[in-house]
């Protein structure tokens, strides 16, 4: 999808864990931003960035994955000059340690971090230069959000980061989330202020919810997070 001010736009996905990796780049330098690349799709994503002529200048984990093992390791291996990017909440390695307010420049475009906690310490949500787009990571998903019961896990703390950093974005703005379980590929902070089963409710209520969801825990999350902890390069 090619978007106004030459910023091009990919929704990507890998199947087994069912995470997004979005692909940014702008039109005229080439210059691009991978976010959340998954280990197994890899060869894919490089094999897109050749097709497309793009230069990727920054591969960036939304936060430290329990579900699947990221691909910015393996890219930074493939790609030189390459840089990857996490949360300096994150407790993980990675080249560019990002905090509130900081922007991962691509060309022309940017895309500005807001710190998100409540589903890891070190969630963020990366928001485009006019506001239209934002990957929300597992903080927010669609018509849901992530859980809290594992990775410093806080849902006081994630109602709150919704709800001041991704509820105050314009109604308009586009939500890409990290995974979704149900075949939904995006949703706006509009529809989610008004239908998300979750966030709508009060703190309490939320609380509530969260506490009982009973998921069971991520298939590959003993070898996803030490894995992610060294950028994706530390096998178990
Ligand atoms: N079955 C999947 C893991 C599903 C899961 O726990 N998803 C996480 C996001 S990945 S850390 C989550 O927060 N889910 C919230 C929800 O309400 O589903 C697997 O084995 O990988
Ligand atoms: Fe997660």
């Amino acid at each position: 999808m090619e978007l106004g001010k030459g910023l091009f736009f990919r929704q990507l996905f890998e199947p087994v864990s069912s995470t997004y990796t979005y692909l940014l780049a702008d039109e005229k330098s080439r210059e691009a931003v991978l976010i959340d690349p998954v280990l197994e799709t890899v060869e894919r994503d490089l094999k897109l960035l050749e097709e497309l002529g793009f230069n990727l200048k920054v591969a960036v984990n939304t936060h430290c994955h329990a579900d699947h093992i990221t691909g910015s390791g393996l890219l930074k291996n493939r790609l030189h000059g390459m840089k990857s990017a996490i949360s300096r909440h994150s407790g993980a390695q990675a080249d560019i340690q990002l905090s509130e307010g900081d922007k991962i420049h691509f060309g022309k475009q940017h895309l500005l971090v807001r710190e998100t906690p409540g589903h890891t310490n070190g969630c963020v949500t990366l928001v485009t230069g006019d506001q239209s787009m934002a990957f929300t990571g597992d903080a927010l998903l669609i018509r849901g959000c992530g859980r809290t019961d594992f990775q410093q896990g806080c849902s006081r703390k994630l109602y709150e980061s919704v709800h001041q950093k991704v509820f105050t974005l314009p109604l308009q703005c586009l939500v890409y989330p990290g995974h979704d379980y149900k075949g939904q590929t995006a949703s706006t902070v509009g529809e989610e202020k008004r239908f998300n089963p979750r966030l709508t409710k009060s703190v309490e209520e939320f609380v509530d919810i969260m506490v009982n969801l009973n998921l069971p825990k991520p298939a590959q999350i003993d070898r996803a997070i030490p894995a992610n902890l060294a950028d994706g390069l530390h096998e178990v």
